[in-house]
C-alpha cells in the first residue's frame, strides 16, 4: 500500500480520506415542542439543519467519501401521524442532495416507525455496500442488521445493530425477541431467590436502549480478528453508545460491557461513534478508544445545527464540528505508531 502519511510528515496534510457523520435528525412535519424530559426538539427546522449539512458537504473542497448516518433520521411520531413513508421519503430526498455513498445505521425510532423487514427493503439498508471477506460467514438466520466496509487500504468501518437485542421491531416469536426477555429477565433478577431488595441495577435495560445479541458479537469478533491481522484501523458505528461516559442520561446499551469486552480484544479498533444521546459526549476509554457521541440534529435550535466531517490520518482523526459539535484531534495509540 502507498504510504501517504510520508506526505503528511513533508507538510503537506492530506487526509488519507474524508467522511461526514450526522445523528438524530428525527424529522417529523409538526412543531418545536418539549420531550418527555423538557428539552425542546425542532421537528420542522430538523430537516431544514439536514439540508444546511448536505448543502456544506456537497461545496467542500473534497467532498466526503461517504457520510455515516446514525439513525433515528425521522421521529416516532410519524407512525402516530401516519406520515411514516411520507418522511422517510422526504429525508432520503435530502440524502440525495450529495454525490457520495451514505451509510445508514438504524436508531430505536427506524423501529418505532417500521418493521425489520420494511427496513430491509427499504434505502435505509446499506448492507450490500459491505465489503465481503471470504470465510467470514453470518449464520443462516442471523437477521441483525450489521456489516463492514474498508474505504480505504488498512481502514475498516463496521456497522453494528445496538437493538439485535431489544423488543422493538421484532415478532414475539424471533428468537432474539425471546433473547431479549431472557436477557432483561436475568439481568434484574434478584440475586438471591426471595431476596427482592437484591436486584442488580441496570438502569439502562429500557425500551429506547438495545443491545448487541451474541451471534452478532462473535461475528464482530471474527471481522475485528482479520483486521488485526490485517493491521488494519477500525471505527465502528452504531445507535447507542456503549461507554458510560460517552452518555450524558441513560443512553447505554444494555449489555455494553459485553461489547467493550470484544472491542477491548483487539488493537484494531480506534474508535466508536454513535448517536442517540441528543447532548453528545465524548471520552477515550483505558484501550485507547475514542468513543464519539454525536449531538443530535433534533435538539439544535433554528440557525445552529449538528454534523461534522471528519480527515482521517495514519495515526490520528480530525473532527471538524459544526454547530453544537465539538472539533477535535485523536491520536490513535493502536498499531501503526
Ligand atoms: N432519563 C432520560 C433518558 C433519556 N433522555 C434523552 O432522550 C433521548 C433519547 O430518546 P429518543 O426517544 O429520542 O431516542 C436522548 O437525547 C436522551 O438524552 C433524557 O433526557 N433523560
Ligand atoms: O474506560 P474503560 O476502558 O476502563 O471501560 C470502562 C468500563 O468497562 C465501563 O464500565
Amino acid at each position: 500500500m502507498e504510504d501517504k502519511d510520508h506526505s503528511e510528515t513533508m507538510g503537506n496534510k492530506q487526509p488519507y480520506f474524508t467522511f461526514g457523520v450526522i445523528a438524530d435528525v428525527q424529522y417529523a412535519d409538526r412543531p418545536t415542542a418539549p420531550n418527555c424530559w423538557g428539552s425542546l426538539r425542532y421537528y420542522r427546522d430538523s430537516l431544514t439543519h439536514f439540508h444546511h449539512a448536505v448543502a456544506e458537504w456537497s461545496s467542500q473542497a473534497t467532498v466526503p467519501n461517504f457520510v455515516l448516518q446514525l439513525g433515528d433520521i425521522i421521529d416516532s411520531s410519524n407512525k402516530r401521524l401516519q406520515e411514516s413513508e411520507n418522511a422517510l421519503e422526504k429525508v432520503l430526498q435530502v440524502t440525495e442532495g450529495m454525490k457520495g455513498r451514505w451509510h445508514h445505521v438504524w436508531g430505536n425510532h427506524e423501529l418505532y416507525n417500521f418493521k425489520r423487514s420494511y427496513l430491509v427493503q427499504s434505502k435505509l439498508n446499506t448492507r450490500p455496500m459491505e465489503d465481503p471477506i471470504p470465510d467470514i460467514e453470518r449464520g443462516e438466520a442471523a437477521d441483525y442488521y450489521a456489516y463492514h466496509f474498508s474505504p480505504y487500504p488498512r481502514f475498516r468501518f463496521v456497522v453494528i445493530d445496538t437493538y439485535d437485542l431489544s423488543s422493538l421491531g421484532r415478532d414475539m416469536n424471533h428468537p432474539n425477541y425471546q433473547a431479549s426477555i431472557a436477557f432483561v429477565t436475568q439481568s434484574c433478577s434478584p440475586e438471591e431467590p426471595g431476596d427482592s431488595k437484591a436486584r442488580k441495577h441496570e438502569r439502562q435495560l429500557v425500551n429506547f436502549n438495545g443491545g448487541v445479541g451474541k451471534e452478532q458479537l462473535s461475528w464482530l469478533h471474527k471481522i475485528l480478528t482479520y483486521a488485526d491481522e490485517q493491521e488494519e484501523k477500525v471505527v465502528i458505528a452504531s445507535h447507542v453508545p456503549i461507554h458510560p461516559n460517552a452518555q450524558v442520561t441513560n443512553c447505554l446499551a444494555w449489555n455494553y460491557s459485553e461489547i467493550l469486552d470484544v472491542l477491548h480484544r483487539h488493537s484494531c479498533v480506534v474508535s466508536y461513534i454513535a448517536g442517540h444521546e441528543h447532548h453528545g459526549a465524548y471520552c477515550q476509554d483505558s484501550h485507547g478508544i475514542h468513543h464519539i457521541t454525536m449531538e443530535g440534529v433534533i435538539e439544535s435550535p433554528p440557525n445552529t445545527n449538528a454534523f461534522a466531517t471528519v480527515h482521517m490520518y495514519k495515526n490520528k482523526m480530525v473532527l471538524h464540528g459544526r454547530g453544537r459539535v465539538k472539533s477535535r484531534e485523536m491520536s490513535f495509540v493502536q498499531n501503526g505508531q
